[in-house]
């Protein structure tokens, strides 16, 4: 059984763990027909920073230790029309990213029940 009184950060596997989910998961999303052109035409180093500020956010999320300097999640997508449907979508692949790592069951259910709680900031259609 998971032990729950250690942070999620460090069930996860910590800092480079979480990394190579957020690089495992950004390709995913990048190449989706739906979801791709939320990521057309961007430069490399906004790609750079949003990978980074994800990878962060996480990070500080799950209990790291960790400051997060980027913008709330309302902010930072607030006018890119995000559906229920972009949605359900981004979550398919956090789903198969999870799988790819073999992500224990308890540690996967705190993750999307976390990505989750983020939902109403971020769809807006
Ligand atoms: C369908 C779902 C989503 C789409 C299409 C999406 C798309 C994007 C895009 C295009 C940006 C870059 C914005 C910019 O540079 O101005 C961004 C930023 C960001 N997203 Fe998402 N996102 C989604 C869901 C999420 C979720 C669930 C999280 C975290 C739990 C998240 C965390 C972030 C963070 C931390 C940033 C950077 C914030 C900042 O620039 O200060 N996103 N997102």
């Amino acid at each position: 059984m998971a032990d729950e009184s250690t942070t999620l950060y460090a069930r996860l596997g910590g800092y480079d763990a979480i990394a190579a989910v957020a690089d495992n998961l950004l390709p995913r999303l990048a190449s989706d027909p739906q979801l791709g052109r939320f990521w057309q035409h961007r430069g490399n180093d906004g790609l750079r920073r949003e990978r980074q500020l994800l990878i962060d956010f996480l990070c500080a999320k799950s209990g790291g230790s960790l400051y997060y300097t980027g913008r709330d999640m309302f902010t930072s997508h607030q006018g890119m029309r995000i559906s229920t449907t972009d949605w359900d979508a981004f979550i398919g692949h956090l789903n198969a990213t999870l799988e790819a790592f073999q992500v224990p069951e308890q540690e996967k259910q705190e993750v999307l029940a976390f990505i989750n709680s983020t939902k109403a900031d971020i769809v807006e259609v």
